[in-house]
């Protein structure tokens, strides 16, 4: 868990251009005509180049909140917008051009290379062939896949993690402005999951979508997202914050409960190590056995160096140059934000 906040916010736009539009959900509601209610009075603004995140409890009704906002799913009332434009009034075939869709398992074409996956929706707008190529190229370069080895592939040629990021290779192919992934890490295991997370999240820092994530997995949240909806069943939202004020400030007994008892080490997850948090060093900076920690690391890293150096404090560093102590015992009793519900 390497991944602070401060990271991410951190990151720099470069390299590809790209766009990103801001989505906003108004009093959401689906019925499905059976009288499940999926979703009820749904109401969230997530910033362009934003990652939020849907948690919630299975049957709660996060793939209906996505498929309503590439609209493989009308919504019974309310308005979803995206950049001020209502979804309902764009044509559903235009709008999917303009929103990448990655799925657990991908859904690749078994029959197609993995340079014509990825090339789909280009090809579908009518781009040239070396356009094509030359956008395939880039993006699975960008996922970390050579494209001279893996594109002449066909998709059995692949690892499930490899497949993964063909998806979301093929998700950003015509640089849309909002990206929904519904489970997309789900299905590769633990050790591979940690690994596509941090590289999504690089992926991210460079090309800044807006983006909307099902997830089950509440470490997988905290990790990636900007900020978090935590759904109960019936679709209703019970928090809309960033990770730190959802494990920190539960808004009530259902997200208290869903956060867990562990919370307090997730939110050593998301909390940097700050200058406030130092102790002086001493005149003589002598002791070279302390390990070493850089400043904007997460609490959980640092206590984590702690414990496998079996030292009580560590020098906490920016770039080369010494700032402080940090303590064990500092990190085990941070002051956070007073939590309203005890
Ligand atoms: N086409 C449909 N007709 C009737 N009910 C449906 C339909 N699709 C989904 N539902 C119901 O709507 C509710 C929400 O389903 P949805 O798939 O959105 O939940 P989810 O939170 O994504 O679940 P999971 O985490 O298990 O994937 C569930 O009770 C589901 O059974």
């Amino acid at each position: 868990m390497d991944v602070t906040r401060s990271n991410k916010s951190a990151a720099v736009s470069g390299g590809l251009p790209t766009s990103a539009a801001a989505i906003s959900l108004a009093g959401v509601r689906k019925e499905y005509p059976d009288g499940t209610v999926a979703v009820d009075e749904l109401s969230l603004d997530i910033a362009a180049g934003e990652l939020a995140v849907l948690i919630g409890p299975s049957g709660c009704g996060k793939s209906t909140v996505l498929r309503m906002v590439n609209r493989l799913v009308e919504p019974t009332a309310g308005r979803i917008l995206l950049d001020g434009e209502d979804v309902t009034r764009v044509d559903p075939v235009q709008l999917r051009r303009r929103i990448g869709y990655v799925i657990q398992n991908v859904g690749l074409f078994p029959h197609q290379t993995i340079s014509a996956n990825v090339g789909t929706v280009p090809r579908l707008l009518g781009w040239s062939r070396a356009r094509i190529k030359g956008r395939s190229d880039e993006l699975l370069d960008l996922v970390g896949l050579d494209p001279s080895r893996y594109g002449p592939r066909y998709p059995h040629e692949l690892s499930g993690g490899q497949r993964q990021r063909v998806g979301v290779a093929r998700a950003l192919a015509a640089d849309p402005v909002v990206l929904l992934m519904d489970e997309p890490f789900s299905a590769v295991d633990p050790i591979a999951r940690t690994r596509l997370q941090e590289e999504f999240l690089r992926l991210q820092a460079e090309v800044r979508k807006t983006i909307v994530l099902v997830t089950h997995d509440l470490d997988e949240a905290v990790r990636l997202g900007d900020r978090i909806a935590v759904l109960s069943q019936g679709g209703r939202l019970e928090q809309y914050a960033a990770p730190p004020t959802l494990l920190g400030e539960p808004a009530t007994p259902f997200v208290r409960e869903f956060v867990g008892a562990d919370r307090g080490i997730r939110r050593l997850a998301v909390t940097p190590v700050t200058a406030e948090l130092l102790d002086p060093l001493p005149v003589v900076d002598g002791d070279a056995q302390l390990p070493t920690v850089t400043l904007g690391s997460s609490l959980y890293d640092a206590l984590a160096r702690l414990l496998v150096a079996n030292a009580d404090q560590a020098r906490v560093v920016e770039g080369d140059r010494p700032l402080g102590l940090l303590t064990r015992h500092r990190i085990l009793t941070i002051d956070y934000p007073a939590d309203p519900n005890g």
